[in-house]
């Protein structure tokens, strides 16, 4: 019998790529044999809304253009259905996908894994109530965040360079207690970052080493740093190298518990809420094609 697949499309997503790569991704799915709907959502709503139907619809699978903020939403209603879940990466981060090994900048490539069939249960943290498909931080970084999303000049990415310059120049480290299981760590920090991927912010390794199906979350402090070494920080983060730093502290855990007062808590590149914040796994929450 035909593989029904509905593809659901974020045509916003990377600034436009989605609604470029969706005909490379259906054309290759049917060219494959199989049968395709697709779906282009016109707000955030759409993507939960249209999952929802689909997953009653007597589709076999579903197919998510998009980014991680459309991953996110589209999780929260394919987690524990059991429905196969594929990820064509169209975002500007895409951590999520890159955190379970997709090819990135390949739609047709990505397409092809659906198409073949084979299929993983990976983790997914939850937290406020949402299901969380790659980090929960707060810090440094949500200061960076908050001030560049208020900033109306320059565009792009450049935004958060000039965010970040300008945070550092009063930036203090912060107050945190930290509940890992039942390990309480009252410490000053830079950031706390709590994820079942190892990246967010497009590749930055925060949570270097998390593995997506050990049915454990990995927990990041940044210890108090200079100014410098924090800025000397970024970069490694994008390479990994910072791991086994003494700025860097790594533990595991099945729930974490983060408190800062005036902190507010991102997850998947969106704001959470304000800290504190409780984070707990759902091993094999989601049916990926990978
Ligand atoms: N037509 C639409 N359909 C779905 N989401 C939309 C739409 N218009 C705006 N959005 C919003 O776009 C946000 C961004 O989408 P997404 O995160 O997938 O792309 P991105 O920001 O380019 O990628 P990334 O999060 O990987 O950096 C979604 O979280 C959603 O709130």
């Amino acid at each position: 019998m035909t593989r029904k697949i509905a593809l659901v499309v974020n045509p916003t997503s990377g600034r436009g790529l989605g609604a470029r790569v969706a005909p490379v991704v259906q054309a290759r799915l049917e060219s494959a044999g199989l049968t395709v709907d697709t779906y282009q959502t016109t707000c955030a709503e759409d993507v939960g809304r249209i999952s929802a139907e689909v997953i009653g619809s007597g589709a076999d699978a579903v197919a998510l253009v998009g980014g991680d903020g459309t991953i996110h939403l589209g999780a929260q209603v394919l987690a524990k259905s059991g429905m196969p879940f594929g990820v064509i990466p169209a975002g500007t981060g895409n951590d999520f996908a890159r955190g379970i090994g997709l090819p990135l900048k390949d739609p047709a490539a990505a397409a092809d894994l659906i198409v073949a069939g084979k299929t993983r249960t990976v983790d997914l943290a939850v937290a406020q109530g949402e299901f969380i498909t790659t980090v929960v931080a707060g810090g440094f970084d949500s200061l960076v965040n908050k001030r560049a999303n208020a900033m109306t000049w320059p565009k792009g990415n450049s935004r958060y360079t000039v965010a970040t310059l300008a945070e550092l120049r009063t930036f203090k480290p912060l107050e945190y207690v930290v509940t890992v299981d039942d390990q309480v760590i009252e410490t000053r920090a830079m950031l706390v970052a709590v994820g079942t991927g190892p990246t967010y912010g497009g590749g930055l390794q925060i949570c270097a080493g998390a593995v997506v199906d050990d049915g454990l979350l990995d927990i990041t402090i940044i210890q108090p740093v200079s100014r410098l070494k924090l800025l000397q920080l970024f970069p490694k983060l994008s390479k990994g190298t910072h791991v086994g730093h003494p700025m860097v502290r790594a533990l595991r855990g099945r729930s974490v518990r983060i408190e800062s007062p005036g902190i507010t808590a991102y997850a998947d590149g969106e704001p959470l809420g304000p800290l504190p914040v409780d984070v707990t796994i759902e091993p094999g929450a989601l049916t990926v094609f990978a």
